[in-house]
């Protein structure tokens, strides 16, 4: 397939590396708003940029009929407005989180436990994430669908915030530290123990391979989609 890079930095550059030795053809590497013209006439986009921009690349991309694969967090608040366009422009749209199969499978574990768990208010949920001191967004975007899906499983929560400790209920406490590329730890603490749920990527490659993998699936689609529908066949 032919792939268009919209944001060519640490991930692009590991699913350019990731995607040509599978074989795809890498047609754009672009690290400014892309256009008909400097797209390249890509059979998919996969867009990692930055918080400010991700919005209006996603919009340019669906608005031209070009199915998007987005990994870019920290805009998420415009995301349903994304998914009206593209089902407007009859195009096809997945964001994710995290593209890694690993954290795909943590979050399906995450709320199998939330639902054990549910009736037993004497252990107190707090999430924490830890990333390199680069990112722009906190709290992350994998930490954020790991309280969504704590909170779709236990009705005593409505909302996270995110906190200066590692205290309160469903609070998501954010650490930046040298190169780490992407920490989750989900704990249920009672005045007696401890239970601790916790995903640890050693490196960015998880992540480039499941969007590829996603950017494959997508192709000849239409509509709203995430990574259940890719690797579980679910919303
Ligand atoms: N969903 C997932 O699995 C993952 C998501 N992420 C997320 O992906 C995003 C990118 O991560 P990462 O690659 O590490 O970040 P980087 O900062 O390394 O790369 C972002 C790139 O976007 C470029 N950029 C700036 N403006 C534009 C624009 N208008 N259009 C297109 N590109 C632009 C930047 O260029 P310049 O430097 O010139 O400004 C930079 O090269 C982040 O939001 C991160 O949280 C990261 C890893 C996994
Ligand atoms: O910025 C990153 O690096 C990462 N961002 C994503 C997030 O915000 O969850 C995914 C991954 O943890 C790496």
């Amino acid at each position: 397939m032919k792939i268009a890079l919209v944001g060519y930095g640490k991930m692009g550059h590991i699913i350019d590396q990731i995607a040509t030795k599978k074989g795809h053809e890498v047609v754009a590497r672009l690290n400014e708003t892309p256009t008909l013209e400097n797209l390249n006439n890509p059979d998919v986009v996969i867009e990692f940029s930055n918080p400010e921009v991700a919005f209006n690349n996603i919009k340019v991309c669906l608005e031209n009929k070009i199915p998007v694969i987005c990994g870019t967090t920290g805009w998420l608040d415009r995301k349903a407005e994304i998914e009206e366009i593209a089902v407007e422009n009859n195009s096809a749209f997945l964001y994710g989180s995290n593209f890694s199969l690993g954290v795909n499978l943590f979050f399906a574990l995450n709320e199998k436990l939330a639902n054990l768990m549910k009736d037993f208010s004497e252990y107190n949920i707090q999430l924490e994430e830890i990333h390199h001191t680069h990112k722009k967004d906190a709290p992350s975007g994998t930490a954020i669908s790991l309280a969504e899906g704590i909170i779709k499983n236990n009705e005593r929560f409505d909302a996270w915030k995110l906190e200066e400790t590692l205290n309160e209920e469903l609070g998501i406490f954010a650490i930046r530290q040298d190169e780490v590329p992407g920490t989750h730890s989900v704990y249920y603490k009672s005045e007696v123990d401890e239970i601790e749920i916790k995903h640890t990527a050693f490196n960015r490659n998880g992540f480039a391979v499941g969007a590829i993998i996603a950017a494959e699936w997508i192709i000849g689609k239409s509509g709203n989609f995430t990574m259940n529908d890719v690797l579980f066949n679910k919303q």
